[in-house]
Parts: C-alpha cells; sequence; structure tokens
C-alpha cells in the first residue's frame, strides 16, 4: 500500500475523531453531518479496499461518545448500537438482497430517523426507575433526573411489566429550538448549532431545573428487554408501547415489497420539511424480532436495519436582494432574497448569508446566480456563488442599521456590525432587561417573558415606561393576575429608592459597568452634576480611562437621554448619589482577609473597611498594610508573618473601626 493512502487514512482518522468528540462530547460540531458522513463515508472505502487500516481507535469501530465524568455511568445490558447508514435508495435494495441471504420474504418497517440522541429508559413493576444515555454504546451516563422533566416520559406505564428497558430518541421541537436560539442571544450565550445538539447539551445538564426549561420531547422506537410478555414483531411492539403510554415513532408502516419500502422513504423525504421535529433520514428494519436474532449485528451495528440517510437539497437560482435586518443584540444580519425554488417539499426564497466574512469569502454579488442549500436544518443557507453579473461589484453590507438608521459598528473581535444606540428599538428590549435585572435596578418580577410581552403589546418604548404602567393593561396581560401586579407595582416603587449608581448601570451606556457607574457616582454624587461633567474631567476620576469618559458624554448628550432622565425625574427615580464612603480614617490602607470571623462576615469586614475609605485584596503583598485574621488563618496569615504584614485579631479590627468612629463623631 501507498504511503500516501496510509497519511490519507491516518488524516481521516485523526479529523473524524476530532469532529465527534466536538459533536458527542461538547455539543459543538465543528462541521455539517453531510461532511461529517461524506468524509466518513471516504475512510469506510479506504478500510475496505485495505482492511489493515482498520485500527481499533477507527471511527468507523465505535460508536457515538465517551461519557461525561458529570453523571453516574451506567452499563448496558442491551448495547445500544448505531446504524448502518446508506446514501442511495440503490443501497437499500443491496441491503435487501444481503437481508434475503438469510431470511426469505423478509416484512419490514419504515419509519422516520428522529435526529436527537438516543436513550434508555428501565422500567421496573411499571415504574421509571433509570434512564441513560447512549454514551459509547456499552456504557452511558446517568440523567434520570433530568429525563423526569419531559412531560411525555411515562414515570408509571399503564400496566407493571415486571421488567421493561426501551430505547428512544430524546430531540427538541423546531419551535421550542428557536425560542430558546432567540434567548440565548438575548443573555449573548452562544447559542446551539441545531436542534439536535441543542437536545444533547440540555439532556447533560447538571441542573434539572435547566433541562425542564428547555422543552424536550421524545419518540420511543424500540424494545430492549421485556419481562412479562412476549412479542413476535417490532411493529407489535410499537402498539404495545404505545397502549403502556409511550410516545412511539411517529411514522411507521409495514411492507413486504421493497418498491413499497422504497416509496415510503420518499414520502417522509417529501414530507419531513413539514414536521414539528428534525428528520436526518428513514430507517429500514427487518419486523421479525426472530429474524432479527438470525441476522445478528457487527459490533457496531445490527444488520436487520439499515438508515436511509437524505442528501442535502440543493438548487441553483437568482439572488434579487440582500435584506439586513437587526437582531435583538444590535446584530446586523443579512438574508438573501432569490427567486423561489422548490427544497426539501416546500418553497424557499430566503436563506442566511451569516455576516460580511461570509459574503466576502465567497464573493457572493446582488444578481449572481446562487447554489442554494437546505439539508437536515431548519433555514436554508446560499453555499456559493456559481457565476456574477456583467459589471458587478462586489457586496458589502451598508453600515445603517435598518431599524434605527444609526451608523452600525463593527467590534473587536466580532464579524458582525452592530448597532450600538441605546436607543435603538430593535434593541430596546435587551435593554430593558438589562435595567430591570438584579445587578441593576433590581425591579423583582420584571423578568425577560412579561419585559417581552410589554414591549410586544406596545406598553413600553423604554425604560421610563416601566414607571407609568397601568394597572389594567397589566392585568389584562397573560398569566398576569391581581396578586402579581401588586407585586410589580411593589417591586417598580421600590426601584425608585435605588442609589444613582445603580441607576447609571442599567442605563446600559457602553462600557460603563457597575465598578465605572460607582467611580462616576462617587465623583459627581447627582445626575445633574454628571450631565454637566465634560469628557475631560470625566477621565480624570481615577479608574475611568478615555473610552468610558467619551461613551459616558456622547449617551448625555443626546436629546433621548435628557427626555428619558426628565421622565424617570418625573416617576420618582432617585437621582443622587450617596457615598458608601462616610469616613477617611482608612483611607490608603489595603487590607486583606482571612479566616472565619465571629461578630460578622467577610463581606460585611470588606464593607465596613470600604465605609471608611479603605481598599480590600484578595491576597497578601508587601503592599498589604493589614491583615484581617479570623480563625483557622492559612496561608494568608503564614504570608503575612513572613512579610511582615501587621496581623489583626477581630478585636484589634473592632477597636480600629470603633476609633475611626469615635474620631468622625468629634
Ligand atoms: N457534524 C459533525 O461534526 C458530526 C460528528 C459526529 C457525528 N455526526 C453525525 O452523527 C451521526 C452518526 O451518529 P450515530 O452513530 O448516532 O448514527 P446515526 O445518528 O446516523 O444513527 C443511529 C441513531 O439513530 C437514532 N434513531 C432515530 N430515530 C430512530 C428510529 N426511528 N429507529 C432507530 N434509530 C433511530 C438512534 O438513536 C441511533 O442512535 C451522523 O449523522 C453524523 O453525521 C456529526
Ligand atoms: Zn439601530
Amino acid at each position: 500500500m501507498e504511503q500516501a493512502i496510509k497519511d490519507r487514512a491516518q488524516k481521516l482518522k485523526d479529523t473524524l475523531n476530532e469532529y465527534a468528540r466536538l459533536y458527542y462530547v461538547y455539543d459543538n460540531p465543528a462541521v455539517s453531518d453531510y461532511d461529517y458522513d461524506m468524509m466518513m463515508n471516504e475512510l469506510k472505502k479506504l478500510e475496505n479496499e485495505y482492511p489493515e487500516l482498520i485500527t481499533p481507535d477507527s471511527p468507523t469501530q465505535r460508536v457515538g461518545g465517551e461519557a461525561l465524568n458529570l453523571f453516574e455511568k451506567v452499563t448496558h445490558t442491551v448495547q445500544m448500537g448505531s446504524l448502518q447508514d446508506v446514501f442511495s435508495l440503490e443501497e437499500i435494495r443491496e441491503f435487501d438482497e444481503r437481508v434475503q441471504k438469510t431470511i426469505s420474504s423478509p416484512e419490514y418497517v419504515v419509519e422516520a430517523k428522529i435526529d436527537g440522541l438516543s436513550v434508555s429508559l428501565e422500567y421496573t413493576d411499571g415504574i421509571f426507575t433509570r434512564g441513560s444515555t447512549r454514551g459509547d454504546g456499552f456504557v452511558g451516563e446517568d440523567v434520570t433526573q433530568n429525563l423526569k422533566t419531559i412531560g411525555s416520559i411515562p414515570l408509571k406505564l399503564s400496566q407493571p411489566v415486571p421488567f421493561l428497558e426501551v430505547r428512544g430518541e430524546v430531540y427538541m421541537p423546531r419551535k421550542s429550538f428557536l425560542e430558546l436560539v432567540e434567548q440565548q442571544e438575548l443573555n449573548e450565550e452562544v447559542p446551539f448549532k441545531n436542534p439536535r445538539n441543542a437536545a444533547a447539551g440540555s439532556l447533560r445538564q447538571k441542573d434539572p431545573k435547566v433541562a425542564a426549561k428547555r422543552k424536550l420531547d421524545i419518540f420511543v422506537f424500540n424494545i430492549q428487554q421485556i419481562e412479562g410478555k412476549t412479542l413476535e414483531t417490532h411493529s407489535e411492539s410499537l402498539d404495545f408501547l404505545k397502549e403502556l403510554g409511550f410516545k412511539v415513532s411517529p411514522w411507521y408502516h409495514t411492507f413486504s415489497k421493497i418498491e413499497d419500502v422504497l416509496d415510503d422513504i420518499e414520502k417522509i423525504g417529501e414530507a419531513r420539511g413539514s414536521f414539528s421535529f428534525d428528520t436526518d433520514g428513514a430507517v429500514v428494519k427487518v419486523n421479525s424480532l426472530q429474524d432479527r436474532e438470525l441476522l445478528g449485528a457487527t459490533a457496531k451495528y445490527p444488520k436487520w436495519a439499515a438508515a436511509f440517510k437524505y442528501p442535502p437539497e440543493e438548487k441553483e437560482t437568482t439572488l434579487q436582494e440582500i435584506e439586513i435586518s437587526v437582531g435583538r443584540t444590535g446584530v446586523l444580519t443579512p438574508t438573501a432574497i432569490f427567486e423561489p425554488i422548490l427544497l426539501a417539499g416546500t418553497s424557499v426564497s430566503r436563506a442566511v448569508l451569516h455576516n460580511q466574512d461570509y459574503i466576502t469569502e465567497k464573493d457572493i454579488r446582488l444578481g449572481d446566480r446562487i447554489i442554494v442549500r437546505k439539508a437536515g436544518e431548519i433555514i436554508p443557507e446560499v453555499v456559493r456563488s456559481v457565476s456574477h453579473q456583467a459589471n458587478s461589484m462586489p457586496y458589502f453590507i451598508p453600515d445603517v442599521c435598518p431599524s434605527c438608521g444609526e451608523q452600525a459598528v463593527k467590534l473587536e473581535d466580532e464579524a458582525a456590525l452592530r448597532c450600538v444606540n441605546p436607543f435603538c428599538p430593535a434593541t430596546m428590549l435587551k435593554n430593558l432587561i438589562h435595567f430591570a435585572s438584579r445587578d441593576a435596578m433590581n425591579i423583582d418580577g420584571l423578568g425577560p417573558a412579561i419585559l417581552k410581552m410589554l414591549v410586544e403589546k406596545d406598553f413600553v418604548h423604554d425604560e421610563a415606561d416601566l414607571y407609568f404602567l397601568n394597572r389594567e393593561d397589566l392585568i389584562d396581560l397573560e398569566r398576569m393576575g391581581e396578586k402579581s401586579v401588586d407585586n410589580l407595582f411593589q417591586a417598580i416603587e421600590n426601584s425608585k429608592n435605588n442609589d444613582l449608581s445603580l441607576l447609571i448601570f442599567a442605563l446600559g451606556i457602553r462600557n460603563v459597568g457597575k465598578k465605572g457607574a460607582e467611580l462616576l457616582c462617587e465623583a459627581y454624587p447627582t445626575i445633574d452634576r454628571i450631565m454637566e461633567a465634560s469628557c475631560e474631567e470625566i477621565t480624570e476620576i481615577d479608574g475611568i480611562g478615555q473610552v468610558m469618559a467619551e461613551n459616558i458624554t456622547e449617551y448625555f448628550s443626546r436629546e433621548r437621554s435628557k427626555e428619558l432622565i426628565a421622565r424617570l425625574r418625573e416617576a420618582g427615580v432617585n437621582m443622587t448619589h450617596e457615598s458608601k464612603i462616610s469616613g477617611n480614617l482608612l483611607s490608603n490602607l489595603t487590607f486583606v482577609i482571612t479566616g472565619t470571623l465571629n461578630g460578622f462576615t467577610r463581606n460585611e469586614a470588606k464593607d465596613i473597611i470600604e465605609k471608611n475609605g479603605g481598599k480590600v485584596s484578595g491576597s497578601v503583598s508587601k503592599k498589604t498594610n493589614y491583615l484581617l485574621a479570623g480563625e483557622a488563618g492559612g496561608s494568608k496569615l503564614k504570608k503575612a508573618e513572613d512579610l511582615g504584614v501587621p496581623i489583626l485579631s477581630e478585636t484589634d479590627f473592632l477597636k480600629m473601626i470603633n476609633q475611626t468612629e469615635g474620631e468622625n463623631h468629634d
């Protein structure tokens, strides 16, 4: 065998193993399933031709990913194998021929292949006892608590079957996925790439409360083990599972002619665009359970089943327009608008172009002939440009926000353009969520869901509107009863007393965090003084740099800001800052706190020090003035001794503070 072939095989193994790790262990694929499958196919062909290339670490020999240490491990009594996959109807005929060598006139069941993750559910005397992921097929993860949050998994079966283990596919409905991604974008989290990864990521959350919020669902498709009931065929077992209370494969039909099998596969292909879940193929299974025994399995998959994978559909069309929309986080997204084409059973006229880098890399221009692809995923994408029109020019996303008309900017380390106008209607919801959040105005009960309704119903257009809400409007809102409206009004009322520094932080001025807001307020303790301060003056504040100072003055120079502040003032929102620093006897002194204190918590001690003008640092150095040591000081105590830093006991510290307060009273 040539060295080049060996090298190619090794390269494929390494790359596929890495892709599989990202996909199974981190739920974050680097390439599309189709591209992965095509590489896998190439490796399989090489290994077929040169069997000496097959090593135990080859991805062709292994199923799925490793179990994470986060969960208890579960050893599967019945192996949870994968499926042999095929990419043409011809290969389904070949599968049938292979089956026919062992079984005469086999009967087949065709099922939709759900794109989720495989789990095993165990029941003893009809009670759900344990659920686990597939893992590598032999050892999976115990995710019982998370599975219990899925409403369609029965906790008790309609019959007390002595023992039952079933296998099913947990998935995230498309609608839930779109909602989740929207939420993740608002929270500035990295969104999941597709419903399958979202389902896998959600089921492997350590906290079942998170999993519960993710709206997962399941289709059960096989009996792995059963006691107390004899079944002859697969279709019979699906019927029985239904009777027990399971949600089973949504599409299954039994056929005895291979032509009918092929027809049904095509029917699923046409219908799958309209399913509420992602379908990446069709599975053909031998129906008789006894025949399955005869056919057996390889180390990786059963020989009685085959998965047909639908190829991604691609079509050529003409790009008519590029529409720019602005999302809730202010990101400008280009969408291709083209002459409608029929893809995966639906008419398509729009596709994502991601960002400027994507457009530039593929040199996509207005008027181009383009190739659009729809694979398993929900949203089609523009794959490439086939040809440009004469005299066409490279396309650049205009740097203007389509919602507010202000200039959009490219932030560091981002491929995207963003609208940063604090009053852009497109990003208002996100600003409001920040405004009401715990660290900002801390308005309990005014979370993202309610704010979204308030914005959608046009009740709220900016932060000040929150203080002029109408009781009747709120009571009409979904899920808002009298009591919760009262509580909400009380929380809004309470927020009026917040310190000015919280309000400044809540306004969401670019680059102004909690700390920056506090520093600003220490220097300028009223809103009027802040608004009058010049950029130069603000830059002089210790801890505030040029950029932050510019952002602050730019914000307050806007007419909209002045109006907003005026209305907040009218509502009675506090506009002054009460300095935390009441004394200065500890000024210029740095403290480190260690050990357990008796009279107060470490945070309380920190507050006392800061109120008196001192600083608290996390580690002892030559610059430390005092170590405040409670019981069991440990390494910090040792270090302070070594460096000769004075050590204060709690009593010493109290004396020092009382002296301070005493002096203040003089
Ligand atoms: N994009 C990437 O980087 C990447 C990496 C690794 C794997 N993958 C993808 O993962 C897949 C390979 O994973 P696999 O080994 O799980 O194989 P598979 O997903 O192709 O098929 C096996 C699985 O199908 C599921 N299934 C769904 N509906 C079923 C039904 N009705 N009957 C029987 N089984 C059903 C089972 O849970 C089973 O585990 C490929 O599609 C591959 O593209 C992608
Ligand atoms: Zn805008």
